[in-house]
C-alpha cells in the first residue's frame, strides 16, 4: 500500500492523527521536498524533528527522484506499506496526481490522507475562497528566460472581478545550465521567491492594465505557522515590506464584498 500523507503547513505536529498512525505502520518513509516545505525548513535538524515525532527514519525525495526514480518507490509499495509525505495536502500540487495515476496503473493500492493546504488556509486573509479565479505560478525570470504565461490568467481573473492566488517559485536542488552542458551535475543553492521579487516581475510584464502599482494585494509568508505574516497594501508599497523566511505567496485582490473588506482592514499596512 502507498500512503500519500499530507503534513499540513506549520511544523511536524501538523500531521493528522490518522496520518501519524499510517506513518508509524509503514516500513519505509519518503518525504517529497521540492514542491513545498514546512516552515521549519529542510535542514537536517528540522528533519530530525520529524523523525523523532514519527519514530521513523525519513528518506528525502528530491525532484530527480520523484521524476526519474519514482517507480522504485512504487515497486516497494507493491510489497510493503510505504508512506510518501507531502507538505500541505497531497493534491495541493499537480505532481502528486501523477504519482497516484502511476501507482494505479502498476496495480499498487493507494490511500490518501488529507491535510490543510495553502489552497484553503489562504482563507485566513478574509477573501472568500469561492471568489478566486485560476491560481497561477510565477517562475523566477532569468536573463534569457522570462516566461509570462501567468499574465493572461491574471487578466482573465481580473475581468471577472476574481482574486488571483500567486504561488511563487521554489528551486531546490536544481542543476546549473553549465553543469548540464558539461554532463556532470552541479546544483544551484536553494532559492525561494519572495513576495517582493514576485511583485517586481509582475510590474515588469504588466501591459494591459489588468493591475498596476496601486492594485490592492496581500503578501503572505509562512502561512499556518506561529510567525505567519500577512500584509495588505498597494502592490508598490508591498515591495518594501520584509516578509522574512520562506515560503511566500501573493494575492492580487479582485472585487471585494463588504465582509471581505472588513477582514482586510486587519492586515492593511
Ligand atoms: C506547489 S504549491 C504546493 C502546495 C502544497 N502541496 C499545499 O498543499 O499547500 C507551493 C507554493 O505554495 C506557496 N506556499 C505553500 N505553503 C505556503 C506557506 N505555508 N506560506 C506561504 N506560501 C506557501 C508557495 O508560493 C509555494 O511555492
Amino acid at each position: 500500500m502507498l500512503y500519500i500523507v499530507g503534513l499540513g503547513l506549520g511544523d511536524e505536529r501538523d500531521i493528522t492523527v490518522r496520518g501519524l498512525d499510517a506513518v508509524r505502520s509503514c516500513s519505509k518513509i519518503y518525504m517529497e521536498a521540492y514542491t513545498s516545505l514546512l516552515s521549519l525548513g529542510l535542514d537536517p535538524a528540522a528533519l530530525a524533528n520529524l523523525e523523532k515525532l514519527y519514530g521513523k527514519e525519513i528518506t528525502v525525495a528530491d525532484r530527480e527522484m520523484v521524476e526519474e526514480r519514482v517507480d522504485q518507490v512504487l515497486l516497494e509499495a507493491a510489497d510493503a506499506d510505504v508512506a510518501f509525505l507531502v507538505v500541505g495536502d497531497p493534491f495541493g500540487a499537480t505532481t502528486h496526481t501523477d504519482l497516484v495515476v502511476r501507482a494505479k496503473k502498476m496495480g499498487v493500492q493507494v490511500k490518501v490522507i488529507h491535510n490543510a493546504s495553502v489552497m484553503n488556509a489562504i482563507g485566513v486573509c478574509g477573501l472568500q475562497l469561492y471568489r478566486y479565479g485560476e491560481t497561477i505560478s510565477i517562475p523566477f525570470f532569468t536573463e534569457e528566460w522570462r516566461p509570462d504565461s501567468f499574465y493572461k490568467k491574471i487578466v482573465n481573473n481580473s475581468q471577472l472581478g476574481l482574486h488571483t492566488l500567486c504561488l511563487l517559485d521554489i528551486r531546490v536542488k536544481e542543476p546549473t545550465w553549465e553543469s548540464l552542458a558539461r554532463g556532470k551535475k552541479v546544483y544551484e543553492p536553494p532559492r525561494f521567491m519572495t513576495v517582493n521579487t514576485a511583485i517586481s516581475q509582475l510590474l515588469e510584464v504588466e501591459e494591459e492594465r489588468a493591475y498596476g502599482k496601486d492594485t490592492l494585494c496581500i503578501g503572505v509568508a509562512r502561512l499556518g505557522s506561529d510567525d505567519q505574516k500577512i500584509v495588505a497594501g498597494p502592490m508598490e508599497k508591498l515591495l518594501d515590506v520584509d516578509f522574512g523566511p520562506p515560503l511566500h505567496c501573493l494575492i492580487i485582490v479582485g472585487e471585494t464584498h463588504p465582509l471581505e473588506e472588513e477582514m482586510l482592514e486587519f492586515y492593511k499596512m
